[in-house]
């Protein structure tokens, strides 16, 4: 399989719809993006990487991140997470606030917002805000093999400017005493870990992981345990696109990850991951295009979670 020529033909495809979709306008900083912008970018286990357009141009990888916090938080924490946070469809929009007083103050899942904040805060644990930061950056930097992936301060700063929202989360979770560390110093690492800066390219290689079995076949670091690779990949499937998920699953067939950046992580388990950017979203949150270039390298490649007979690359 030419995984080259799908990727380029998938942008080609896709090129002239650039621009389509809304990008994040609750998050200032986000909004001067260049909504034009797309990038493809499939890894495997050898270690090549398949790009297309913007693929090497850092963008904010915003609820990606929550991948890499869940799975750095299972490793502090193990099974003892989910005490503190569910394994369930929300249903719900992800920033929504209604099922978490019904429901005591524990988030649904960990994908999101207030999920998140909690894993965050787990993955923390009894650190410092800056310690956990660095961690989160260093194990980026070793999986990714490249040290240029950064924090964007200026969306980090933005967002905490205008998080009303999820300080409103985290809050009401604290009320019910679902964090362990003050909120600010949670929301701090949150609002830093959204507004990691990373390339399409940079996204696929530090999440190979996701694809075999918990460890990177290329660094061989492992960032996980088998089965722990294979639950996040199941919450992923269900729960990584919020509100959207179920449409998600059913067009491109494969766990994935999206960003309010417009970046979609997504994982073939046993072939690859890809990434995937374009500013503009969906109602969910979801970028518009990638996930339609998603579903297009699905169909292209007969990749998909569902089949039994897709074909080796
Ligand atoms: N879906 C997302 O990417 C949301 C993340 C964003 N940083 C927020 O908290 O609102």
């Amino acid at each position: 399989m030419d995984l080259q020529q799908i990727v380029d033909d998938t942008w080609n495809a896709l090129a002239d719809e650039r621009g389509s979709g809304t990008p994040a306008g609750y998050i200032p900083a986000l909004a001067q993006v260049d909504p034009t912008k797309f990038g493809i970018a499939i890894a495997t286990r050898d270690g090549s990487v398949f790009c297309a357009g913007d693929a090497d141009e850092q963008f904010s990888i915003q609820s990606v991140s929550k991948v890499f916090a869940l799975a750095m938080a299972l490793d502090r924490e193990g099974a003892a997470l989910w005490e503190a946070v569910g394994r369930e469809p929300s249903g719900n929009p992800f920033n929504s606030i209604v099922q978490l007083e019904r429901e005591k103050g524990k988030p649904r899942n960990p994908f999101i917002n207030s999920g998140a904040i909690v894993t965050t805060d787990r993955f923390i644990g009894d650190r410092g805000p800056d310690e956990a930061v660095a961690d989160l950056l260093s194990r980026l930097h070793n999986m990714a093999r490249d040290t240029r992936i950064t924090i964007d301060e200026d969306v980090a700063r933005s967002e905490s400017e205008t998080g009303a929202r999820n300080r409103s989360l985290a809050y009401f979770m604290a009320d019910f005493g679902r964090l362990l560390n003050p909120v600010e110093d949670v929301l701090s690492v949150y609002f830093r870990q959204c507004g990691i800066a990373m390339s399409c390219r940079q996204l696929a290689e530090a999440s190979l992981f996701l694809a075999f079995d918990g460890t990177d076949p290329v660094t061989g670091l492992t960032m996980c345990s088998t089965e722990r690779a294979r639950r996040i990949n199941a919450l992923m499937l269900l729960c990584g696109h919020y509100d959207n998920s179920g449409e998600f699953a059913f067009d491109v067939g494969f766990p994935g990850k999206s960003g309010v950046g417009g970046g979609i992580l997504a994982s073939v388990p046993g072939r690859a991951t890809l990434a995937v950017w374009s500013p503009g979203l969906n109602r969910a949150g979801t970028s518009l295009l990638g996930a339609r270039a998603l579903a297009q390298i699905a169909d292209r490649t007969g990749w998909s979670v569902f089949s039994g007979t897709f074909e080796k690359s």
